[in-house]
């Protein structure tokens, strides 16, 4: 397990590093248990069920953590002292073995209730659902494994037991603790890998600067909103619009004033548009798609979005604030048409806003009528 949690060690990854020490731990204190009678006591049972205890509670605060949480450090330090002590009560008080078994299988129980509530699906519906429903049923079957395993051993506590005997619930439990820490392990890297794959995903379909849907996404999305518009014959529309003098804002204010701007152009299209595939084409050139919009309401839209940029205010270098525009080209889907010429003709109708003045909205249909006028 720790040669598969490698695979995500170097990558930023939270609660990799956890994961990583809970299956440390756990190696020694089995290691250690194995030597009973070989080594001194105090190392192969008192140590070792230390060990054996931190193992689980560093699965569960690492698990908080990749799940966005602080892990709570202090209860699972708290817990583990306190069932070291008892086991230790145990040992050094009455020698009794099945309850030391009870007791560890008890704490192990909990701390896998508390990981199982942590993971459960529902709570987490933004997530890679398999991984995570792996992970849980892993904690979940290990807090019942667990649970079973306290209340035999605690009905026998004056049996003669021990770890290895051959009895078939021995076997079954000794299995179960083998298995624990790998299954749980196998969740943890599922869900980490799940996490980079994500990443890489929505770092490959996002503009980094912006947050809006790079090039590449747009067009990937743009021909299955055409592919569905014709087989359903609905409306599709498309605005392509480009901020006026953006050259001028770089050069008044500096880069890094244009770069913010173009960061709350996007925001602020979120808000009128919401929903709507806000797409960064390139530079200070954007498109959205607009689904199931005819062409009237795709102007609408596309004017209540102008105003919107239009009063908006960035902070600008030192005190001053930027006010910027934008031109705004807009075309529907005219029946048989391909996605390439939708394109080209609301970049038309952008290029006809810019030469009319730029800060307004050109409906390629007005475009195009004067050019056929003109023809
Ligand atoms: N800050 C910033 N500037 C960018 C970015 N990408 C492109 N630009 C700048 O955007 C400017 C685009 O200038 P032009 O194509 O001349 O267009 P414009 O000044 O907006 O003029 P019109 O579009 O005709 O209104 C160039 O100066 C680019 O350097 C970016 O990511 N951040």
């Amino acid at each position: 397990m720790l040669m598969v949690l490698r695979s995500v060690a170097r990558s930023s990854v939270a609660g990799v590093r956890e994961w990583t020490c809970a299956n440390v731990l756990a190696i020694v204190a089995l290691l250690l248990f194995a030597a009973r009678g070989r080594i001194p006591d105090v190392l192969s049972i008192d140590v070792a069920n230390l060990l054996f205890l931190g193992a689980p509670a560093l699965m569960l605060a690492g698990f908080e953590r990749h799940l966005g949480r602080r892990a709570p450090y202090r209860a699972l330090a708290a817990l583990v002292t306190a069932s070291t002590v008892a086991l230790g009560i145990f040992h050094y008080g009455v020698d009794a073995m099945a309850v030391r078994v009870a007791l560890s299988s008890f704490f192990h129980g909990i701390v896998c209730v508390a990981m199982a509530w942590g993971l459960r699906p529902w709570a987490h519906p933004d997530r890679a659902r398999y991984p995570i429903r792996f992970a849980f049923g892993a904690a979940l079957t290990l807090a019942a494994a667990h649970a079973v395993r306290a209340v035999m051993y605690a009905s026998h506590h004056d049996a003669q037991v021990t770890l290895f005997d051959s009895s078939p619930v021995n076997l079954v439990c000794f299995a179960l603790g083998t298995l624990a820490l790998p299954g749980l392990t196998l969740g943890a890297v599922m869900m980490a890998n799940a996490g980079l794959i994500g990443q890489a995903r929505y770092a490959a379909e996002h503009d980094h600067l912006t947050g809006a849907w790079s090039r590449r996404a747009f067009f990937g999305r743009a021909e299955r909103a055409h592919a569905d518009a014709v087989r359903r014959g609905g409306p599709l529309s498309l605005l392509i619009f480009d901020v006026d003098h953006f050259k001028a804002i770089n050069d008044t204010h500096g880069h890094a004033v244009g770069d913010q701007v173009l960061a709350d152009l996007v925001a602020r299209t979120g808000t009128v548009l919401r929903g709507d595939v806000c797409a960064r084409l390139g530079g200070e050139e954007f498109a959205v798609l607009l689904p199931d919009t005819d062409a009237d309401a795709a102007v609408r839209l596309a004017d209540e979005l102008r105003r919107t940029l239009e009063r908006a205010d960035v902070a600008g270098a030192g005190a001053g604030v930027v006010r910027f525009t934008v031109s705004v080209g807009v075309a529907s889907l005219d029946e048989g048409e391909s996605l390439e010429s939708l394109l080209q003709r609301a970049d038309a109708a952008l290029y006809a806003a810019k030469r009319g003045g730029r800060n307004q909205v050109q409906d390629a249909r007005a475009t195009e009528d004067v050019g056929e006028t003109l023809a």
